[in-house]
């Protein structure tokens, strides 16, 4: 079992190998429809011949990270840098909506990072985007071993290996997509969202997370649905994103011809289907963001929690209560019907705001923002709101938090 991967973290079907350790060419899985945007650098030499791991091994894995809107992206990226003190991860984290609530909640782990907000990096108009931003973090001078893109939750997978095949960036080299599938809201969001299955069969390895939501028999319900629309895809269950970094960053794809174009052909990757941007999943939601600079109330903003539109199904940020609890921020997720608080001390100097961005579909960001700012706090007590009127936020708080 390569890269010290506990054994029982393997779910794949027929007893399926993890993903084995050859080097990847990225010339070879360069569209060949478009050889006119074929960068120089992967036209330069003819690749290396198998076995001559030399030039692959030289250039800077970049590895995508996808899933759905709450999978636990964010989780697992956090996890693995905590867990990688040898390794330099260079990250590009990609948010939908202009607050870029991922970006916070993984600044101070990384070593380096570039926020995108307010887009989906799928959809970058070009690859000179995204060349910059490799450029950047690629730069010897930073001594990165590792490149990681948290991609959106809405992000369209095949749109993102096109734009990163097409980097003109000769210190790089595709490192795998990962794609995390959330254990306890897969069978609903698969309902929802069809194209799913796609992203799925995209990824070169699933992270099923949250398996601690589930049951026994859901979580295998989830593993065969994975295994029936990927066969012999390998699959980690996870929870919290807790998974061997070694696993992700000498991740290759696989060795032959068959198996190494298995998820994504030159076919798909030719194909402009998927740059129809009106097909890709990001299309049917809407962001809305919040700020406020005056403490909400904590009571007030339970009432808006609880009574959130059905179709409102992300919210994710930090929130201000000030007199409640001065010294700390809550960080909110919620996901679909899960919703849990964390309260963080605020940095020394960090302006006292709630930031909130909420994801859906048919929300009303007029109707949304009204009732958040009915949330704020007002007259001679703003602010002042004591432990009791905390009640209703404690309740989602964690014991360990
Ligand atoms: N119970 C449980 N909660 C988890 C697990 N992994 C993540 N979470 C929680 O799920 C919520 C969403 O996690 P994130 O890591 O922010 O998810 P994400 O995929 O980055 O979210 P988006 O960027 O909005 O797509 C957070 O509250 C996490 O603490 C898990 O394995 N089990």
């Amino acid at each position: 079992m390569p890269c010290g991967l506990d054994a029982d973290l393997v779910a794949g079907r027929s007893g399926a190998a993890p993903p084995k350790l050859t080097p990847c060419h990225p010339a070879r899985r360069w569209p060949r429809s478009a050889p006119g945007r074929r960068p120089d650098s992967m036209n330069g030499p003819p690749a290396p011949p198998h076995g001559d791991r030399a030039l692959a091994t030289q250039r800077i894995p970049v590895l995508l990270i996808t899933g759905f809107l709450g999978s636990g992206k964010t989780t697992m990226l956090n996890h693995l840098m905590r867990d990688s003190v040898d390794t330099r991860i260079g990250v590009i984290v990609n948010d939908f909506g202009s607050i870029n609530i991922d970006a916070m909640a993984v600044a101070g782990q990384v070593d380096s990072m570039i926020p995108i907000e307010n887009g989906c990096l799928c959809c970058a108009a070009d690859a000179s985007e995204m060349d910059e931003m490799l450029d950047r973090l690629t730069d010897p001078e930073l001594r990165i071993d590792v490149v990681v893109i948290e991609a959106s939750g809405l992000a369209e997978p095949q749109s993102m290996i096109r734009t990163l095949l097409s980097s003109g960036n000769e210190r790089i080299r595709y490192g795998g997509l990962v794609e995390v599938v959330d254990a306890a809201e897969f069978a609903s969001t698969r309902d929802r969202h069809p194209e799913l299955d796609r992203h799925v069969r995209d990824a070169d390895l699933i992270v099923l997370n949250k398996t601690d939501r589930v049951g026994e028999e859901e979580r295998q319900r989830v593993l065969d649905t994975v295994a029936e629309i990927a066969p012999g895809l390998p699959v980690l269950t996870a929870e919290h994103g807790r998974v061997d970094p070694g696993l992700l960053f000498d991740h290759e794809p696989r060795d032959t011809p068959e198996e190494r174009f298995r998820q994504l052909s030159f076919a798909d990757v030719c194909t402009d289907e998927h740059d129809d941007h009106s097909r890709h999943l990001h299309a049917a939601y809407e962001s809305v963001e919040f700020t406020s600079a005056e403490p909400l109330d904590p009571r007030r903003f339970m009432e808006f929690v609880d009574a959130r539109p059905a179709g409102l199904y992300r919210l994710k940020g930090f929130v201000h209560f000030a007199g409640a609890d001065p010294q700390r921020k809550y960080g909110l997720h919620a996901v679909g019907a899960y919703l849990r608080f964390q309260p963080v001390p605020w940095e020394r100097g960090e302006p006292r705001t709630t930031q909130l961005v909420m994801i859906g579909t048919g929300i009303d960001a007029d109707t949304l923002t009204k009732r958040l700012t009915d949330c704020v706090a007002t007259g001679p007590d703003a602010g002042e709101a004591d432990e009791r009127h905390m009640m209703g936020v404690l309740r989602y708080v964690d014991d360990a938090d």
